[in-house]
């Protein structure tokens, strides 16, 4: 049956990625299924995440009637995860309708609990010698794990105040946990990977010009304590550097312009700081391939400097004795951070922020992974800069532009929900947990970032040489 066959082959593996159309399963690896099938399971574990790393161990196709037959192919090492394509087989196709009574479906992709050995498989089939997907977007994801909980702050009664503040402050920086591999895998099938997806969402994209939009923090460097020392490696800055060179490429961050520069140190971008509020470039660099290649300049929020330096001063006085708070003057809107405060007291460093906040009502509070943000209360934010900046390189009305935005956070969110709005476009979330976004694609890790961009590159280059 096919669920013991799955048993047999899976205790080992901790992932599975599933793929048909008797074609190619993995990009560079040269294993075909061995016949036509109606529907197939490719298996690959993926023992090292950091570098996407696995190995196809094995094939299991189903035929008509729910039989399965496991076809183990030779392991080989492959560079990057399968190509992925959900897709929908009838829900009375036999295999299936015994899956679904364990409610473990939906109507693309099914999750199977292997209860002996506590494995949770994530698994798409395909049809085979069929389209199997749709080239556009993926419609919107549907929350459902709990995340970005949107609970409004309850405004009075003080112990209830702090604990859903600290409810609210915990929720917005989910961490992965193993007990939930399950959500993990079918968020993965609801919000198929960047990576899995790349060569469809290019084939998608041929003609069009892409603008590249990068989030810093989660993004292009893997979250620390320290903020001060959120380096990204020079691996990744060749990356970006590859990039740049052939689109439009800016970094749009919560950080200061200046600061994430200096992290970035790359002055052929475009840097949007202060969440969009301060935008520049490129000072330097290869501007052939810019529609517009002027250098642009906005800092719409240029008015509030004295109030935020005034409102860092306060913050600065209040916290300094709330042990692991940290204050970070990002020049148009200021970060509290409490990766490194006790749990138990983020409820009431969240009211003193507050409390400080409730005297300067033209600023507003939001929060980010394990920091508090006060930024000017104006209509603009990453979403804003994007259009900002698509303008400025004249595709404001194009219809022949892709702009890609890879971000990790809330705040990236905004500019996800620009791309939805325009109808164009790829919002990409990173994020190893299940959160509410209006991205269309995931990716894991800044690892996997990395691997997207350089992939990115090869495509370009192979796609100049008419490959
Ligand atoms: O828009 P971003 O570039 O993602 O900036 C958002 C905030 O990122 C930074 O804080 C986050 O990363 C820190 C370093 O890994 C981490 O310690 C902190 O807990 C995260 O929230 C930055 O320090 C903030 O100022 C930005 O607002």
């Amino acid at each position: 049956m096919f669920q013991e066959n799955l048993g047999t082959l899976g205790k080992k593996w901790d992932t599975l990625w599933a793929l048909s159309r008797g074609r190619k399963c993995c990009r560079n690896e040269k294993t075909t299924l061995s016949r036509p099938v109606v529907g197939a399971v490719v298996l690959v574990s993926i023992p090292n995440r950091d570098n996407c790393s696995g190995k196809v161990v094995a094939v299991v196709a189903l035929g008509v009637g729910g039989s399965a037959r496991p076809d183990p192919i030779p392991s080989h090492p492959t560079p990057y995860p399968p190509l992925f394509s959900p897709t929908s087989l009838p829900l009375d196709f036999p295999v299936f309708s015994r899956l679904q009574k364990k409610s473990e479906m939906t109507n693309q992709s099914l999750v199977i609990t292997d209860a002996k050995s506590g494995l949770k498989m994530a698994i798409a089939v395909a049809m085979s010698e069929s389209n199997l997907y749709s080239t556009a977007m993926p419609k919107p994801l549907v929350a459902t794990n709990g995340y970005f909980p949107r609970k409004k702050l309850i405004k009075n009664g003080g112990g209830a105040k702090i604990i859903a503040f600290t409810d609210s402050m915990r929720a917005s920086s989910p961490t992965r946990r193993a007990t939930e591999t399950e959500d993990q895998n079918s968020w993965i099938i609801r919000l198929p990977s960047a990576l899995s997806m790349f060569e469809d969402i290019m084939n998608a994209s041929k003609g069009k010009e892409i603008v590249v939009f990068l989030d810093y923090d989660g993004t292009l460097s893997p979250i620390v304590e320290d903020p001060d020392r959120a380096f990204m490696t020079n691996e990744m800055r060749e990356a970006v550097r590859d990039v740049a060179k052939f689109f439009p490429t800016a970094i749009v961050s919560g950080r200061s312009r200046a600061k994430v520069h200096n992290f970035v140190k790359l002055s052929e971008l475009y840097y949007a700081g202060s969440h969009g509020m301060d935008i520049m470039g490129p000072t330097e660099g290869p501007k052939n391939q810019r529609k517009g290649n002027q250098s642009v300049f906005c800092q719409p929020a240029r008015e509030f400097l004295p109030m935020i330096d005034e409102v860092n001063k306060i913050l600065l006085e209040k916290i300094k004795f709330v042990p692991g708070a940290k204050v970070e003057n990002n020049k148009f809107c200021l970060s509290v951070h409490y990766r490194c405060v006790d749990e138990k007291i983020w409820g009431s460093l969240g009211e003193q922020v507050k409390e400080v906040i409730k005297d300067y009502p033209k600023l507003r509070l939001s929060q980010g992974r394990k920091v508090l943000e006060i930024r000017p209360a104006i209509k603009w934010d990453k979403g804003n800069a994007l259009e900002f900046l698509l303008e400025s390189l004249g595709y404001d009305k194009s219809d022949n532009v892709l702009p890609i935005y890879i971000g990790d956070d809330r705040t990236d969110e905004d500019a996800f929900n620009v791309l939805r709005k325009r109808g164009q476009g790829l919002g990409i979330l990173v994020s190893k947990a299940p959160k509410e976004t209006n991205a269309s694609y995931s990716l894991q890790e800044p690892s996997e970032v990395m691997y997207f961009l350089k992939r990115l590159v090869e495509w370009k280059k192979s796609s100049l040489l008419g490959h």
